[in-house]
């Protein structure tokens, strides 16, 4: 049985968000698999059409996936009806047993204009109530996405709490910086850092260290999901090429690559944030040991600005064949 909801009857609601590739799944996997969250029903949005991220959360006992719309503008309408079915299935048929309700946003959503949505829906408002505003900020890209997108700071403003990720790998003074600007743009919220999910020190104050100047932004082009299909049977080592030639060549404008494809080792969940490739994690082969819709294999999503979906397709129809 999962713990009884607020006194005043309304489930209550963990909004996790931050920027593209910036380890929600990652620490999401982690604080489930440390019995974090028992009980609360998960909503996966991601942007584009192939979710990824739930691949990531087998830990999860419940779990929705809200994909092909960011859930703070295009799949708005989508979230607040699944939120609405979510509540009905609370007081009725799974009565007692939602403890609460954890939405991993996309990463391009802005959890500031979702809370908004939720107070504003007469529904919503009377059956949920927003617990915490959880937003990750990659320390290895937090301090080029503060200076360059609107996004990463309207995502840090709207948080109570604010996690520093990957800091092991981060230079300890740009990442003090890091956390110094954090506190400046968002006094109130509680700051901490953790390494895969695990709750690691923060960085060393520096004596006489000053916050980023972070410049005025205008409008930009919007960052959007590109679906291509690499197809299914191997050409791994050439995508691979293809992959990294690519990145070279656009780093600037990819801001994430994610996908599953076939290889000689088995299924591999392929993932880069900006230049920097991950290394790729092996799935089962059995859908039925992963959290959600089972992955469409030969799909990778790049995400991204000023992309045209046709030339893509093209580039890599003639460099892997
Ligand atoms: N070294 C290191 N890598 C991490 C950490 N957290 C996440 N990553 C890596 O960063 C990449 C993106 O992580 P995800 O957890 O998928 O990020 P996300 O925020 O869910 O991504 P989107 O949903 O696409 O915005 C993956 O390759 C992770 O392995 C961390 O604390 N340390």
């Amino acid at each position: 049985m999962a713990e009884a909801t607020r006194s005043d009857g309304r489930l209550p609601v963990i909004i996790l968000g931050g920027f593209l590739g910036a380890g929600k799944s990652t620490w999401l996997r982690h604080q489930l698999h440390e019995g974090r969250f028992a009980g609360y029903h998960l909503l996966v949005n991601e942007a584009a059409e192939t979710p990824v991220d739930n691949l990531l959360l087998s830990g999860a006992r419940k779990i929705s996936v809200l994909a092909g719309g960011c859930a703070c503008c295009a799949g708005l309408p989508d979230l607040l009806a699944t939120l609405r079915a979510l509540c009905d299935a609370a007081s009725g048929k799974e009565a007692g047993r939602i403890a609460g309700i954890l939405l991993e946003t996309s990463g391009l959503a802005d959890p500031g204009r979702i809370a908004a949505a939720m107070a504003e829906d007469p529904v919503l408002s009377r059956r949920l109530v927003l617990d915490q505003t959880l937003v990750l900020v990659d320390s290895l890209h937090g301090v080029q996405q503060l200076t360059a997108e609107d996004l990463a700071r309207a995502q840090i403003e709207a948080a109570d709490e604010l996690i520093l990720t990957k800091p092991a790998a981060a230079d300890p003074v740009t990442l003090a910086r890091l956390a110094l600007s954090l506190s400046v743009l968002n006094p109130g919220a509680m700051l901490s850092a953790a390494e895969q999910g695990v709750a690691v020190p923060l960085p060393e104050p520096v004596p006489g260290l000053a916050p980023l100047d972070l410049p005025a932004l205008g409008r930009s082009e919007p960052i959007l999901p590109y679906r291509l299909d690499v197809g299914r049977d191997g050409g791994w080592v050439a995508l691979s090429t293809w992959l990294s030639a690519l990145l070279h060549a656009r780093g600037d404008d990819i801001v994430r690559i994610k996908g599953v494809v076939r290889t000689p080792a088995g299924r591999l969940l392929l993932q880069s944030v900006r230049r920097v490739v991950q290394s790729p994690e092996i799935l089962p082969d059995d859908d039925e040991a992963l959290a959600g819709p089972a992955p469409e294999e030969g799909v990778i999503v790049l995400i991204g600005r000023g992309m045209d979906a046709e030339r893509l397709a093209l580039s890599w129809r003639r460099f892997g064949t």
